[in-house]
């Protein structure tokens, strides 16, 4: 991305403006949920295993457990016969007094059940014969050796007893359910989710669902940050859209900001007579982190702390609101949440079409991106006006053209960030 030098301390760029949100965020508290509601929260603590997995040596196949020196000389020439001397079954207990010292016998075995101590191979069912010994007890035949440990998994192979495994600020999905669930962990020591306000600005504004009166839209960017707020593993508060007023703007983010552990607004950021933010934020002596963002769309996206939090104020257009979400508020989220790892990933692509704006910033353009001879190909979007909506139905990724010049031609070489993925 072309360097742009910002004009004011307060105009960042995009990796600036990340890096002083990021710094704001306070880390979580932790509490514990059941293992039940834990998917979608963040891991408290590092995990070290209280028990070894698997918790005893087993069969990992259907068959018959037996000394591998019992079958070292087996061929088809030269069949060994073994004894079938018992059975154990997935469930069974781990005494196996009867079998200790028997030599030259098999036990049947079935996956997951036990295996005891001496018995160093499983010989899966489908490799042997049943036959009988000259005395009529059941025998299997076996005419092939068995290399010593075969089919059977060692107490503590997956995970020793003691082992981390899984760590704080790690986002737990339904595969480490799996890990928390195998070890017996009923009670997951997670991070608190960051509670966060979410007010939408406008005398414009209406809720979904009543109809509208003539200069009025629906809200739809309250609904997509506190959609997106969810995603990231957030609380969201969602606020009525507030009317234009230096008043009742700064009323709602004074009880936005006693109640929530971190503000966003949407619109009246701009520098309209009715964009009310920065004077609001201005008269509660909030401290600017910085005003504009050197990016398109979402220039005037702000941020500021005031009364010891964070508050993140988008620009009003749909695609500049996701911009800002998408840029920089996810990772101020994802770090609020307690996750360890929250860098955006860039991905490289090449435009196929191209995208006529010339910009001085960055700009960042919804896009459809798609694989092709081991290459993403990605397809600009029309109508991918600031204040449109349609264009999300497609996206799946958000393209960066770089500053300055004529804006991107097709061909060209970009990086990107996927988009709405789950
Ligand atoms: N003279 C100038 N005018 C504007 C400039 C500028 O530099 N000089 N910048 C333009 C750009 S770029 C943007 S982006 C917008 C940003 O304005 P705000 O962030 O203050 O947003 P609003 O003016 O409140 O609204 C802009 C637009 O978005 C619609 N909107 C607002 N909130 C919602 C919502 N919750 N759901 C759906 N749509 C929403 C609003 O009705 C407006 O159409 O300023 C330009 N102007
Ligand atoms: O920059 Mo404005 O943010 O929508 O185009």
């Amino acid at each position: 991305m072309t360097a742009v030098l910002a004009v004011d301390s307060l105009h960042a760029s995009v990796a600036k403006a990340v890096s002083l949100l990021v710094k704001e965020m306070r880390e979580p508290a932790s509490e514990e949920v059941p293992l039940e509601e834990a998917a979608g929260r963040v891991l408290g603590a590092d995990l070290g295993s209280p028990i070894a997995l698997p918790p005893f040596r087993r069969a990992a196949m259907d068959g018959y457990a037996v000394r591998h020196a019992s079958v070292a000389g087996a061929s088809p020439e030269r069949p060994v016969r073994l004894e079938i001397a018992g059975e154990i079954r997935s469930g069974d207990g781990t005494d196996h007094a009867p079998y200790l010292n028997a030599a030259g016998v098999a036990i049947r075995i079935f996956t997951g059940a036990p295996v005891p101590e001496g018995y160093d191979a499983v010989i899966m069912q489908e490799m042997v014969s049943l036959t009988k010994s000259a005395g009529g007890k059941p025998c299997i035949r076996v005419d092939r050796a068995a290399a010593k440990g075969q089919h059977i998994a060692e107490r503590g192979e997956d995970i020793p007893e003691g082992l981390s495994v899984l760590y704080r600020g790690t986002a737990i999905r339904a595969k480490e359910v799996a890990i928390l669930a195998s070890l017996g962990i009923r009670s997951v020591p997670v991070y608190r989710k960051p509670v966060i306000a979410v007010i939408p600005i406008g005398d414009e504004l209406e809720h979904p669902g009543g109809s509208l009166s003539p200069g009025k839209i629906y809200d739809a960017n309250g609904y997509m940050v506190s959609a997106r707020l969810r995603e990231l593993g957030a609380e969201p508060l969602q606020w009525a859209p507030v009317p234009d007023g230096l008043l009742a703007i700064q009323g709602e983010m004074r009880r936005a900001l006693a109640e929530a552990d971190a503000v966003i607004t949407i619109g009246g950021v701009s520098v309209g007579d009715y964009d009310y933010v920065r004077r609001a934020v201005d008269a509660m002596e909030g401290r600017p982190l910085f005003t504009k963002v050197l990016m398109r769309p979402g220039t005037p996206t702000s941020a500021y702390t005031a009364e010891g939090k964070v508050m993140m104020c988008l620009s009003g257009n749909p695609s500049a609101c996701f911009a800002g979400l998408e840029l920089l508020v996810r990772q101020a989220v994802l770090k609020a949440a307690g996750r360890t790892e929250y860098g955006t990933e860039w991905l490289d692509g090449r435009l196929v079409d191209a995208i006529k704006k010339p910009c001085p910033y960055p700009r960042f353009a919804r896009a459809f991106a798609y694989r092709e001879n081991k290459e993403w190909l990605i397809e600009p979007l029309h109508h991918d006006k600031s204040g449109n909506v349609a264009a999300f139905a497609r996206a799946n990724a958000l393209v960066c053209i770089p500053a300055g010049g004529g804006g991107a031609a097709p061909g060209q070489e970009v990086r990107f960030l996927t988009i709405g993925k789950s």
